[in-house]
């Protein structure tokens, strides 16, 4: 059974030896005599930080992202509140730490970077047993699950077992962006084999050596999950995450349960909300609009989708917003008679107006359809290349680029060639982060288009409204509340999302709209909602939240977890205090 667990980056209680230089510091302060303290004695008397600022002057030291990610991962694990003080005061340097692109890297040397368990792995020998699995876990009141089963890691391909990063990173997201406790977070990984070849030769994988199991097992695998799940933690919000596509489970689920796919939906509120805005700075109206889409999988036609139902909501039928839309995979434009059976989720956008031609190339068909926005979902480097970019110049006065694929390493474009190549005219957002740029003495902002703006909020919403399921309408809802969210500073020097600061205060707008649309529906179930105004129910949105500044204790032992709990008073002095309660 390959139940592994880590309950103390979740909260749980757990004894833990801290003989670091923290306690001969507090020992120092607390009169201890200067002679026990040897060698560190000068140090300890220089020092004047508080953890946090010690911690941070420690991640600063290391050399390499993915050293900085494992110093991360092991503060998450061994002092959790201090981990989140330091994520909430820092969101805009400590994101891509923990998230996209070093938790990239991170999945890739997963099992040579490993340190300790840091969620839940169910394989799939553990199938029959998986509801007295889950009653294992050490935390009774879950809430919220990521799971994965690793088949497609951000565009990185099948990473099996060592997706893992990819749950327990997006959970992070849900504790620091919309404040679920880390107690009630459960990173799910599925260990269903993998068809990675060099994962199964390395003798330091971690996860069944076994092909993938067929789709019928994997299915049946997912029906007792979801059942298993739901008996263990009734009204649980699970997330699918980074499955390959086609993934028939959101049909399946989706009315079901709570649950939705954040590559699908996630994916395509986000890129909706930064379309929305976008066309306002464009100023071409959404009739003229012509998207090409470099990559149709999931997240592709997730996003396409979202931005149908946005264009009829502007006026158009649905034949009309469907025809906007142009779509480029391994084989070409996507076409009718293109001469191969296209796979489900395809045939929705796939054109009958080629009048026979078929175009292979992302060159013939930019040239062909002339577009005002280029999308990218395809993992290819670089495919938005210079001629790429100076074609879309020359059709638009702000060409829309989307190089939405994560890594960075798998951007379509970069900021700066997006910037260079359209002399700074495009508008633009990118699935991981980039620096600005600056373009002819001008400071230019990248906007970052991830699902990370909205997936908190949705699970927020979902969870205090004890919604029934996750409906269309209330994902469609998160994506407008998160576009009004953007202020005309920040439009005004061409951000389409808010900045990453203030991601706390737009998660609840998003929630607060996520919970509004559940009750149009009739689908919460939580009426004591129902009759506050926005006001209120913001507030109380926000008394919900996990708040790291507020926390105390876990344990006698558990000091440094004692020590933040007070922004003002020097750590020391906290911790006498805190050793009398
Ligand atoms: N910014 C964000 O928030 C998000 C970004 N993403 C990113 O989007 C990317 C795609 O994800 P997803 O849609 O789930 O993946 P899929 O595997 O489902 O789809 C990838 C698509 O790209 C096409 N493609 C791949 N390689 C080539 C190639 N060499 N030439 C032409 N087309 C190619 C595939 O074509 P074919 O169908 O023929 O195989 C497929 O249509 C990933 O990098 C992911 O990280 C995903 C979710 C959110
Ligand atoms: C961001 C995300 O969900 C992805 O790249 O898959
Ligand atoms: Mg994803």
């Amino acid at each position: 059974m390959a139940t592994i667990v880590n309950p103390s980056s979740r909260g749980y209680t757990q004894k833990r030896h801290t003989t670091d230089i923290w306690i001969l510091h507090i020992q120092l302060q607390q009169g201890e005599p200067e002679e026990h303290m040897g060698l560190f004695l000068p140090m300890l008397k220089a020092m004047s930080f508080k953890p946090k600022d010690v911690r941070l002057k420690q991640l600063e030291s290391k050399t390499s992202p993915i050293e900085k990610y494992i110093y991360l991962s092991n503060l998450r694990n061994s002092n959790v509140h201090l981990f989140y003080r330091l994520v909430l005061e820092n969101f805009t340097t400590l994101t891509p730490l923990i998230y996209t692109p070093v938790v990239g890297e991170a999945c890739l040397k997963w099992s040579d970077i490993y340190q300790q368990p840091e969620g839940l792995y169910l394989s799939y020998k553990d199938r029959g047993s998986l509801r007295d699995i889950l009653r294992n876990w050490p935390q009774p009141n879950v809430a919220m699950t990521v799971v994965t089963d690793g088949s497609r890691i951000l565009g990185l391909g099948d990473l099996g077992v060592n997706g893992m990063g990819i749950p327990v990173g997006k959970l992070a997201l849900y504790t620091g962006c919309a404040g679920i406790r880390p107690e009630a977070t459960l990173p799910l990984t599925l260990d269903l084999g993998t068809n990675n070849e060099t994962l199964l030769n390395d003798p330091l994988y971690m996860g069944s050596r076994m092909k993938r199991v067929s789709e019928d097992e994997e299915r049946m695998f997912l029906d007792e999950l979801m059942v298993a799940l739901n008996e263990t933690w009734p009204g649980i919000v699970v997330q699918f995450e980074d499955f390959k596509s086609p993934f028939p489970a959101l049909e399946r689920y989706q009315y079901k349960y709570s649950c939705f796919n954040d590559d699908v939906q996630g994916t395509g509120a986000v890129i909706l909300a930064g379309i929305i805005t976008a066309l306002k700075m464009s100023g071409i109206p959404v009739k003229d609009q012509r998207a090409v889409f470099m990559g149709a999988g999931s997240a592709g036609t997730g996003v396409a989708q979202q931005i149908v139902q946005y264009f009829m909501k502007e006026g158009l039928t649905e034949d009309e917003a469907r025809r906007c839309f142009w779509f480029v995979d391994t084989k070409g434009l996507i076409t009718n008679d293109r001469g191969d059976k296209l796979a489900q989720h395809k045939l929705y956008f796939s054109r009958d107006d080629n009048s026979g031609q078929q175009f292979k190339s992302l060159t013939e068909v930019v040239d062909y359809v002339k577009p005002t926005i280029l999308m990218g979902l395809s993992t290819i480097r670089g495919i938005f290349d210079e001629p790429i970019l100076k074609k879309m110049t020359s059709l638009n006065r702000h060409p829309i680029i989307f190089p939405l694929s994560n890594p960075s390493s798998k951007a379509e474009c970069t900021f700066e060639e997006a910037m260079k190549f359209t002399d700074g005219r495009a508008i633009f957002a990118s699935g991981s982060p980039f620096p600005t740029h600056v373009h002819n003495g001008k400071v230019m902002y990248p906007s970052q288009g991830n699902n990370m703006y909205v997936f908190p909020g949705i699970g927020l919403g979902s969870i205090l409204c004890k919604t029934k399921h996750i409906s269309q309408e209330m994902i469609y809802t998160s994506a407008v509340a998160l576009s009004k969210t953007v202020i005309p500073s920040e439009f005004a020097n061409g951000m389409l999302y808010p900045s990453l600061d203030r991601i706390r205060p737009v998660s609840v707008i998003v929630a607060r709209e996520v919970i509004r649309q559940a009750q149009r529906e009739g689908l919460d179930r939580e009426p004591s909602l129902r009759d506050m105004n926005d006001e209120t129910l913001d507030q109380w949105i926000n008394e919900q939240m996990y708040n790291p500044h507020k926390e105390g204790r876990f344990n006698e032992l558990e000091r440094e977890s004692t020590i933040t709990d007070d922004a003002e008073a020097p750590f020391y002095e906290k911790e006498r205090l805190s050793a009398k309660l």
